[in-house]
């Protein structure tokens, strides 16, 4: 199975496949289900149905062998299924970064859209390829499948800056995104307190 390289790395060629959006040599890859985003959706109850059936794969992130270390540069394309629960669209848990650096996502196929959260305002970067979504320092960030394909991003992001997962679960997003009769509408957080109690 791939791994990770251990420092000191040499300089590394990447070969982008563009059809098939993958990168060689390849690193791990991670594997999220439906069971691994208790308490994301809206619909708490309906997402605890879906992870005891079928638990489908929402997204998975496959990172090049750069890894999560402190002045390296990681790589990692995410592809995330075409779907909804509950009408909110399939979307990866979303972190902020403990150490607060920036980020950036390259949008390669599909159509998606970056949601960002300060813990006051909330911004939506709309996502078609080539398009590059920025998020500053202290910017929450989840990405939101809105197509009917899958969506697919690369991120580049500082090694040290690391996965505040919790952060989302306590605070939420400000917004969700869910498919409206003309496209994605944006509607204020709201948890199902019934499904989680
Ligand atoms: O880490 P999350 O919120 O599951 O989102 C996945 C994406 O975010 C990253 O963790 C980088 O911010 C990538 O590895 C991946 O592109």
């Amino acid at each position: 199975m791939p791994s990770f390289l251990a420092p000191p790395l040499a300089p590394l060629r990447i070969v982008f496949d563009s059809p098939a959006a993958t990168a060689e040599p390849a690193g791990p890859v991670l594997v999220r289900r439906m069971s691994s985003l208790e308490g994301l959706f809206e619909q708490e109850g309906l997402r605890r149905q879906l992870a005891d059936g079928p638990d489908p794969i929402v997204y998975t992130v496959a990172s090049s062998p750069v890894p999560e270390l402190p002045r390296e540069l990681p790589q990692s394309i995410t592809t995330i299924a075409p779907g909804t629960l509950g009408g909110e669209f399939y979307m990866t848990k979303g972190h902020q970064h403990p150490d607060p650096q920036g980020e950036i996502y390259l949008c390669l196929r599909g159509t998606g859209g970056l949601l960002t959260f300060d813990g006051t305002t909330t911004s939506w970067i709309e996502m078609t390829p080539g398009v590059i979504g920025y998020m500053p320092p202290g910017w929450a960030h989840r990405s939101v499948n809105t197509g009917d394909d899958e969506y697919q991003f690369l991120a580049v992001y500082p090694g040290s800056a690391g996965h505040d997962y919790q952060w989302v679960v306590e605070n939420g997003m400000g917004e969700r995104i869910f498919r409206g009769p003309q496209g994605p509408v944006r509607r204020p957080f709201r948890v199902d307190t019934q499904a989680i109690a």
